[in-house]
């Protein structure tokens, strides 16, 4: 089977190198910069026929073995579906979404263990896209730009009532509290992160202004208490057919001339089929259960149709592919440590799923976008200011 396939790998000049199960090794290009490890024979008839889910879950379950660096390791797998895939993808995911599974897939990954991602997340342990204000920028000081890059776009006064949907584990709405004077009301489906974030909350002395709860966003609060809703990295656990309830949530939670900022990732497709040869499936299998990535249009049409007003958007594609690579950089720099974290098999997921992304984003199968909506006041006025120009000062 090798031997039938080997004319076609050669063709491609990849610099990769095999390494057989009986020990002998074979390049496929000059100069290889990965090896992939073949454990087993039957890994080969999966080699004939490769996408970036099947290479990913051979490796995840141990059949194939990856050497080199991680981002070379993606370039190499996606130039290998390309080549010998059949270019075969799902179609569109319409997943029924019930509270029982939501809650079952939030904990499955952000229950993990806090002291993993605390390894490679910055210190507010942000995990969304950071903002780089011109390009030089590290990873912490991306993700303070960012938090203060939303409360902007927000105009967060003192004393404002902020709603943090999806809320991690805490860092915007500390800041929000910190930086604005603002009162947060966070919401999250992990346990784990409520913990963590109500510990730091309480070492910040921020009790009187942070309050982080264990609730759905399908049970929020809807008599509009809230002067400005954010909502950061969440939609995307929503999935296509909640997603004009969710936008009713949001609304129901505003009040009349505030504001709502929805920040998410968005799929290249209009009808949100999965993306790029295969690494959809393998996030939706390992990394992101019942993730679900609507198009932009889907989701400026659905805060419309609830009287949501979107008055700007922003594309931060490139910005998610480098915190991606940050972030990749940083597990891949303490992966000893990660060991005594997780589970062999979940770090394997997870070096892949970091460095896919940071591809994913930085190929344009996937995009990043900041959208600001507005609850129009009755006669339909608003207090936004006629420009942006205070976003930048
Ligand atoms: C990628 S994290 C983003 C966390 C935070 N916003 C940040 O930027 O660091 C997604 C968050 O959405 C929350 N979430 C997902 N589905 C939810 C739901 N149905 N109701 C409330 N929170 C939810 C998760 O618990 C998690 O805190």
């Amino acid at each position: 089977m090798l031997a039938q396939l080997q004319p076609a790998l050669s063709g491609l000049k990849l610099p990769v190198r095999l390494r057989l199960w009986d020990g002998k090794e074979l390049d496929l290009g000059p100069e290889p910069s990965v090896t992939l490890v073949l454990h087993d024979p039957s890994i080969v008839a999966q080699l004939s026929n490769p996408s970036l889910d099947s290479l990913g879950q051979a490796y995840v379950e141990g059949k194939l073995g990856l050497e080199g660096p991680m981002s070379e390791v993606i370039r190499i797998g996606d130039a290998l579906s390309l080549a010998l895939g059949d270019g075969s993808t799902s179609a569109p995911t319409r997943e029924g979404h019930d509270k029982s599974t939501d809650a079952e897939a939030i904990s499955y990954h952000y229950d993990l263990s806090n002291e993993f991602y605390a390894l490679w997340l910055d210190r507010e342990m942000v995990y969304s896209c950071a903002y780089y204000e011109t390009g030089s920028e590290d990873l912490e000081q991306a993700q303070l730009a960012k938090l203060r890059h939303l409360c902007r776009k927000l105009r967060l006064q003192a004393g404002d009532y902020l709603l943090d949907v999806g809320c991690g584990w805490g860092g915007l709405a500390r800041f929000a509290a910190r930086e604005c004077g603002a009162r947060v009301l966070g919401i999250t489906l992990s346990k784990e992160q409520l913990a963590l974030g109500r510990q730091r909350v309480k070492d910040e002395g921020l009790e009187g202004q942070v309050e982080l709860q264990l609730l759905d966003y399908r049970d929020l609060p809807q008599d509009g208490r809230f002067d400005k809703v954010v909502s950061v990295g969440m939609f995307e656990h929503v999935g296509h057919v909640n997603l004009p309830l969710y936008c009713q949530r949001l609304f129901g939670a505003v009040r009349p001339g505030g504001l709502v900022m929805n920040h998410g990732i968005t799929s290249r497709y209009l009808d949100g089929r999965p993306v790029g040869r295969g690494a959809g499936a393998f996030i939706d299998r390992y990394v992101f259960p019942h993730g679900e990535l609507p198009h932009l249009a889907r989701m400026v049409g659905d805060l419309s149709e609830v009287g949501l007003e979107v008055v700007d958007v922003e594309s931060l594609r490139l910005h998610y592919a480098r915190t991606l690579n940050f972030w990749s950089q940083r597990l891949e720099g303490r992966l000893d440590e990660a060991a005594r974290l997780v589970s062999e098999q979940t770090l394997r997921i997870w070096r892949l799923y970091l460095a896919g992304c940071a591809y994913a984003f930085s190929q344009g199968w996937i995009n990043l976008h900041q959208i600001l909506a507005l609850k129009p006041l009755p006669g339909g006025g608003h207090e936004l200011p006629w420009s942006r120009a205070d976003l930048y000062r």
